[in-house]
């Protein structure tokens, strides 16, 4: 059996503006089906990478592969769906009316757009709203509207650019909802968002990228599961049990302001260390209080990875196919 054909492949990929590399070599693959999270702070070459995979800018250097094919090429556009995160719209313009340009743009036939508006507007919460004008939609509207345009040509891949800012948490589920159900028709979602949260609960993959430099790229599971912190808290701390301690894992943080209670944040590579931590403690002579396992969330990863690494400076990617 052959592998099927990635929805995006970059090797090398790079833009230089006024002589700096704002994306700089950037590898991803990104598989029919998947839904990947693109992550980093702002300026980090996010946009950039997109409006190449989009075939809006040229590369500067590198390749790019988009659903098999070029994103230069006519045919291979008409399979992208794209919601830009400031989508311009003309406010004269019903939400049916702003559906069917677009459509015909993406060459759909007017009897095709007859029934697909209509389904497209129920599927992202406009359903009967179709035809008000956009000019007096709500923000959150508009974004769903956007939304409506991205997934109309029942595209095979979608750029999502902070597809929920406008959002209020009902319709941050009704979007995450649309994802899986792109996901569950095959369809890869590329998926940009600063609500960590969200992008944890919905993507596969993620990459964090800085300075237009892939830091670190792997599924939900593989990024979560380097590391367990556990919260420590005795009463006292008798000396020595911090070098014990540190036989275990890495010290992330001690705090001894209050009296009579002391916490130590100790990162573990493997839970089986807990009860060797626990005996420990005991055999120190202090009292345990508390031995809180956390499981790091996406934004802890995401701050210690982009406020750790210097700028200009990178440790090796960490690549996961
Ligand atoms: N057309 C351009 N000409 C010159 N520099 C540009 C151009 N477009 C982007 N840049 C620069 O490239 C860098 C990356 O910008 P980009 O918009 O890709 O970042 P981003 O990760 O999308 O940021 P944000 O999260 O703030 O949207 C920035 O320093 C920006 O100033």
């Amino acid at each position: 059996m052959t592998a099927p054909t990635p929805a995006i492949e970059t090797q090398g990929l790079s833009k230089v503006y006024r002589g700096r590399a704002v994306v700089d070599g950037l590898t991803l693959s990104v598989q029919p089906g998947e839904v990947f999270g693109f992550l980093g702070p702002n300026g980090a070459g996010k946009s950039t990478t997109v409006k190449m995979l989009l075939g809006l800018v040229l590369p500067s250097g590198g390749s790019v592969r988009v659903l098999g094919g070029s994103p230069a090429d006519p045919a291979v556009r008409a399979r992208l769906g794209f919601l830009p995160e400031q989508f311009r719209f003309q406010t004269w313009m019903t939400g049916h009316e702003f559906l069917r340009f677009h459509g015909r743009l993406a060459g759909m036939t007017a009897d095709d757009l007859r029934t697909r508006i209509p389904e497209v507007l129920e599927v992202v919460g406009l359903g009967g709203r179709g035809h008000e004008a956009l000019g007096g939609y709500s923000k959150g509207m508009l974004q769903r509207a956007g939304l409506a345009g991205a997934i109309l040509a029942r595209p095979q891949l979608v750029f999502l650019d902070e597809p929920t800012s406008a959002l209020d948490p009902i319709g941050r589920v009704e979007v995450r909802e649309i994802i899986e159900r792109l996901r569950g028709q095959g369809v890869a979602v590329f998926l940009n968002s600063h609500l960590l949260s969200e992008v944890e609960q919905v993507c596969d993959r993620v990459a964090f990228v800085k300075q237009g430099r892939v830091l670190q790229q792997g599924s939900m599971r593989e990024l979560m599961g380097g590391v367990l912190p556990l919260d420590v808290r005795v009463d006292t701390l008798p000396p020595g049990l911090l070098d014990t301690l540190a036989r275990y894992g890495e010290l992330r943080h001690t705090d001894t302001n209050t009296p009579g209670r002391a916490s130590v944040e100790l990162w573990l590579q493997h839970e089986d260390a807990i009860p060797q931590v626990a005996r420990a403690v005991l055999d120190s002579g202090a009292h345990l209080y508390a031995l809180t396992p956390r499981r790091p969330d996406l934004e802890t990863l995401f701050l210690e990875l982009i406020e750790d690494t210097p700028e200009a400076s990178y440790a090796p990617e960490v690549a996961h196919a």
